[in-house]
């Protein structure tokens, strides 16, 4: 059995991870810290954000749950280094200079930053170098949805499977098309859509002048999000310092 901090807890995410928590043997939640005025979540108490190194002091937790937004989990991944205590995060819309920030904080500690914690989405990117392979030439346009609260935009999700793409090919990228603006050869076009509590969607489409093919991932609770977050923290603990991925997770 783990000890595990939570961070962004009083959010969708938080209180998720919370709540997968409750219902698992092998990891136990033993503080939560949130920037909210609620005073618990799932009837966990919520602590300040400052609170946070005297929070890993006196628990001792064995990694930390992030779910926030970028610039409180750099203050957590410092606040982990300085501790000795491994961070999973899952927050996304980092500027360079914070991932910079992780980066650091890796030397003293095993960090680990998953875009998206669902396990299908890990077997959409080994598919994605695999079509574009396979597929040279064809078109390639990535959409995605998301909730109307999403903050960042386009998912750190989406930016991974670029990423997985641009192993592959060389494209620029093109953010939505408006007026006269037709397809560029080379071009990826991105496409980002935020309504109602979509969990998340991701498509990518790899379309040649006779045939359509699309790989698609949807997430339909986040308890799925939640679950490889702690399969994450119960995999980090203990790790020596360095920088992770949820694909490490998945490979063992
Ligand atoms: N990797 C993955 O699998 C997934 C990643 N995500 C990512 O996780 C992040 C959170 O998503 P979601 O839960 O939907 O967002 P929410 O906005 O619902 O939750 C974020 C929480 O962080 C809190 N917060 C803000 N500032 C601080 C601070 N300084 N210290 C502690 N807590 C703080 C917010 O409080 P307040 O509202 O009071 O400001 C809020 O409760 C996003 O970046 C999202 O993209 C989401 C789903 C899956
Ligand atoms: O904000 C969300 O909800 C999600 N964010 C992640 C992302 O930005 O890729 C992962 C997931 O799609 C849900």
């Amino acid at each position: 059995m783990i000890r595990v901090g939570v961070t962004g807890a009083a959010g969708r995410m938080g209180r998720t991870v919370i709540e997968t928590a409750g219902d698992r043997e092998d990891v136990t939640v033993v503080f939560a810290v949130d920037a909210t005025d609620e005073e618990t979540v799932a009837g966990t108490p919520v602590h300040e954000p400052d609170d946070i190194g005297a929070l890993l002091a006196t628990h001792e937790p064995d990694a930390i749950v992030d779910f926030s937004v970028p610039k409180a989990t750099v203050a957590f991944a410092e606040a982990c280094a300085a501790a000795g205590v491994p961070l999973v995060t899952g927050t996304t819309g980092f500027e360079d200079d914070q991932l910079d920030a992780l980066e650091g904080a890796s030397e003293d500690v095993a960090v680990l930053k998953a875009a998206n914690f669902a396990r299908g989405i890990q077997a959409l990117l080994s598919t994605v170098h695999a079509a574009a392979e396979a597929l040279p030439g064809y078109d390639v346009e990535l959409t995605e949805t998301h909730h109307n609260g999403k903050q960042d935009a386009p998912s750190g999700t989406a930016n991974t499977l670029l990423d997985a793409l641009a192993e592959e090919r060389d494209f620029e990228e093109t953010y939505g098309r408006e007026g006269m603006q037709p397809r560029e050869a080379g071009e990826v076009g991105v496409h980002v859509r935020r309504a109602g509590d979509v969990r998340g969607e991701h498509e990518l489409m790899f379309a040649g002048n006779d045939e359509v093919v699309t790989l698609t991932h949807r997430a339909e609770d986040r308890g799925v999000f939640a679950a490889g977050a702690i399969d994450a923290a119960v995999w980090i603990a203990g790790r020596d310092p360095g920088f992770y991925t949820f694909g490490d997770v998945i490979e063992g």
